[in-house]
C-alpha cells in the first residue's frame, strides 16, 4: 500500500466516525451559515492570481510523513496572524489528525482570528468532508487527483462550487494535470512531492505547468525552502506557492512570508 493509500484509508475511517456523531444535514446548516459571510469564490480565485507578483499560501503544519515532527504549534491562529502580517494571500490548514496532527478545530480557530481565505488541506474523498470544510470556515478545499476517480473528482468539484468553496485540484504529473483541466478545475496545484513515494522533485512544476492552460491559477506546492525557490517559481509562471515546512520550522514566520512575497515580485 502506498503512503497516499494508507492516509486515505485512515481518512475514510475517521470521517465515518465523525458522520456517526454529526449527520451531514446538520453540517449543511452550518456550511450555509458560513457561506453567508464568506468571500465570493471569484474573489478568492482572483486573490490567488499572480498578476502583480507571486502569491504565498502559508501552511499550518505540525508534522509530516516525509519529515516527522516539524513544530509544536500550540496556537494556530497566532501563527496564521503572523503569516497574514507577512503578506500571505491565503492560509492552508492541515486538518488530517493521524499523520499531520491537524484538526477541524485548528481550521475553526484560525477562521475566528484571520480574515484571509482558508484552505482545508486534507485527504478529501467523500462529500461529507467537503460540507465539513465549509461548515468549519474554509474558502478552498483540496482535491487530490491521485486519490480520486474521474466521477468522484467531478462530483466533489461540483459540490464544492455549490457550497461556494473553491476546489484546489492537486496534480503531480502531466496526466493528472490533463484530468484536472478536463474536470473544469480553475485552480490547480502542482505538488512537487510524489504522495506515493514522498520524493520531492523541484522540476515537477516546470514539467507539468505547460499542460495547464493560461487563465487558470497555477500553484507550486511543496519543497519551497527560501526566496530563491519562490523567485524560480515566479519565473516559471506560477501564480502562487504553497509553503509549509520551511515556514513552521523558522523563527520568523511573518518575515519569511514577506521575503517570499518580495522575491516573487516582477523585476
Ligand atoms: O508533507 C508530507 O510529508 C506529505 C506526505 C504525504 C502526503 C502529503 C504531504 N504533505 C502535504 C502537502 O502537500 C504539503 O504539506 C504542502 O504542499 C507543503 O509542503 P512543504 O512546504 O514541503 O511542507
Amino acid at each position: 500500500m502506498s503512503v497516499l493509500d494508507g492516509i486515505v484509508a485512515g481518512a475514510r475511517e475517521d470521517l465515518e466516525a465523525r458522520r456517526a456523531v454529526v449527520p451531514e444535514d446538520r453540517l449543511w446548516e452550518r456550511a450555509q451559515e458560513y457561506g453567508q459571510r464568506a468571500p465570493a469564490a471569484a474573489e478568492v480565485i482572483d486573490g490567488l492570481r499572480g498578476t502583480d507578483g507571486l502569491r504565498v499560501i502559508a501552511e499550518i503544519k505540525r508534522t509530516s510523513p516525509a519529515r516527522g515532527p516539524l513544530a509544536d504549534i500550540a496556537d494556530p491562529a497566532a501563527l496564521a496572524a503572523r503569516y497574514a502580517a507577512g503578506g500571505a494571500a491565503a492560509i492552508s490548514v492541515l486538518t488530517e489528525p493521524r499523520r499531520f496532527h491537524g484538526s477541524l478545530e485548528d481550521l475553526e480557530t484560525v477562521r475566528s482570528e484571520v480574515r484571509l481565505p482558508l484552505l482545508r488541506k486534507d485527504f478529501v474523498v467523500d462529500a461529507y468532508q467537503v460540507v465539513e470544510a465549509r461548515a468549519h470556515g474554509a474558502d478552498l478545499v483540496l482535491l487530490i487527483v491521485a486519490a480520486l476517480g474521474r466521477r468522484e473528482l467531478a462530483d466533489l468539484i461540483a459540490l464544492a462550487r455549490k457550497l461556494g468553496l473553491v476546489p484546489l485540484v492537486e496534480v503531480h504529473d502531466e496526466q493528472e494535470a490533463a484530468r484536472a483541466v478536463d474536470a473544469g478545475a480553475e485552480v490547480i496545484g502542482v505538488n512537487a512531492r510524489d504522495l506515493r513515494t514522498l520524493n520531492v522533485d523541484p522540476d515537477t512544476f516546470a514539467r507539468v505547468a505547460d499542460r495547464i492552460p493560461a487563465g487558470l491559477v497555477r500553484i507550486a506546492e511543496s519543497g519551497v525552502r527560501d526566496p530563491e525557490d519562490a523567485a524560480r517559481y515566479a519565473r516559471l509562471g506560477a501564480d502562487a506557492v504553497l509553503v509549509g515546512s520551511s515556514l513552521v520550522t523558522g523563527d520568523d514566520p511573518a518575515g519569511a512570508v514577506a521575503a517570499l512575497v518580495a522575491a516573487g515580485r516582477p523585476a
